[in-house]
């Protein structure tokens, strides 16, 4: 087992050199910010159905009585981000006061007291606004956590027993389909071969596909340059955003086909556009450019829709996630055979432990896991998911490949590194999500100076 060598070290109050314990961290306050960025202006992140997205986020900050800060989001596209950040503030009453380790104690009950709230849930239960606030303070806490053991996420996670790990999850709802024994003996099947997969990460990393090549706002022009751009870069995957008029659509696929040629994967995403019938149509329509999957073609609601999808348009395979509420929707979506690839959202569903509980329901369904990262701090937290699938869950990386988007990572102190369209492993405490101070100053909506200048129209 690899364990990190650099232990967790305070120059606050505690002695210098002293190791802290997550029993002496309290979380004394915990912050709520609206950030957004104006990416709406260059057609960034935009798709059939969200044509002008400001990747924004509800961010969350937990002090301590330490010189240790937790940081956590939970991403959205703008109008809207208020609610979560009220959603979040409220929420906080579970968090602040607390004892790290009182949390971190049962990591499984924590995230069932946020979720379970018995006025507030009223408002999902599990899903929207109050589940997306809630993966924002899970996060943060999970971010604490690592930082308080020195060690990246994924790391963290790795370095469980199979019995911690699943401590982590509430298996309320889904025990149908995984119990916490079976998830205890996989993970301890999956111990086999760990270090080589180690290996492996640290040496190559996590294979990423890209999707900046390809949304729905680009011209043609923009399409073909950035096409280029990527092969020269090594990227060897490529998602195409469709679910415009059929024309435009069969265009767009036959130029990015044509850059980048037979043997590289395209993917496409219709971002929920079509009602069933049409995605069978369109999808069908569209075959001929050889999709490797075919994302979000109907309502993400539409489970037995998905299915029919599916069953329709094989080979082509479908693919969805990123606005699944819930794990009981995973589940469902899995047992009724609707899905060919899982996307895991790292802040839609709530926080780490979510979904760890969709990767193993998907190692269960055999279905391969290739992770959502269109938006602001997805990749960052994504890329840690990925690792802790390959060396604990699945151990495979046949048939994956993690969503990258380029844009905004300047924003982050440890932002994801990417080497031959690969993720680097990330090798610094936490959950990679923290923000430098000037960002928060500056993307504060709507009082940032970034807003200021731009006089807040996108609220
Ligand atoms: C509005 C967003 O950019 C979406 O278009 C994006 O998350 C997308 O669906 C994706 O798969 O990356
Ligand atoms: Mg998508």
């Amino acid at each position: 087992m690899y364990r990190n060598q650099r232990p967790c070290e305070t120059s606050g109050d505690s002695k210098k050199g002293e190791r802290l314990s997550l029993s002496d961290i309290q979380i004394t306050e915990v912050r709520v910010l609206d950030l957004r960025f104006p990416t709406s202006r260059a057609k960034i992140g935009s798709d059939a159905v969200n044509k002008d997205p400001d990747y924004s986020a509800a961010y969350v900050i937990l002090e301590t009585n330490s010189d240790l800060v937790g940081y956590g989001l939970t991403f959205t596209l703008g109008r809207g981000t208020e609610l979560c950040v009220s959603a979040a503030q409220y929420l906080a009453r579970y968090v602040r006061g607390r004892l790290l380790s009182s949390i971190t104690d049962d990591l499984g009950a924590f995230s069932r007291q946020l979720t379970n709230d018995s006025q507030f849930r009223w408002l999902g239960p599990e899903k929207g606004v109050i589940h997306l606030a809630a993966a924002a303070l899970i996060n943060a806490v999970w971010d604490l956590y690592a930082r308080v053991e020195a060690k990246p996420l994924w790391q963290l996670v790795a370095d469980m027993t199979p019995e911690e790990i699943v401590r982590t999850i509430d298996f309320r709802y889904i025990d149908d389909a995984i119990t916490s024994e079976w998830a205890i003996e996989h993970l301890k099947q999956k111990r086999t071969g760990f270090n080589e997969r180690l290996e492996v990460l640290k040496q190559s990393g996590y294979p990423a596909y890209t999707t900046s090549a390809g949304w729905f706002g680009y011209s043609d022009d923009e399409i073909r340059q950035l096409c280029r751009d990527g092969l020269a870069d090594g990227w060897t995957h490529f998602k195409l955003k469709v679910g415009g008029e059929p024309l435009h659509d069969k265009r767009r696929a036959a130029l990015i086909r044509s850059e980048i040629g037979t043997s590289n994967k395209l993917m496409m995403d219709a971002n929920q556009k079509w009602g069933v019938e049409e995605a069978v149509r369109r999808t069908r329509e569209l075959a001929e450019f050889d999709p490797w999957w075919m994302e979000e073609p109907t309502s993400p609601d539409d489970i037995l829709g998905h299915a029919r999808i599916k069953r329709e348009v094989s080979p082509v395979r479908i693919a969805t996630g990123e606005h699944c509420q819930n794990r009981v929707f995973f589940k469902q979506l899995m047992q009724a055979n609707a899905i060919d690839v899982c996307q895991i959202d790292s802040c839609r569903l709530a926080g780490v432990g979510e979904n760890l509980a969709v990767m193993l329901m998907a190692a269960r369904f055999e279905i391969p896991v290739c992770p959502h990262a269109g938006g602001v701090g997805l990749c960052e937290y994504v890329q840690h998911l990925s690792a802790i699938d390959y060396l604990c869950i699945s151990g495979s990386m046949e048939n994956r490949v993690t969503e990258f988007v380029d844009h905004l990572h300047e924003h982050f102190v440890d932002p994801v590194r990417i080497r031959n369209a690969h993720y680097v492993l990330p090798a610094v405490p936490g959950y990679s999500i923290e923000m430098y101070p000037q960002t928060l100053r500056d993307y504060n909506y709507p009082d940032g100076s970034v807003w200021k200048k731009l006089g807040a129209s996108g609220g």
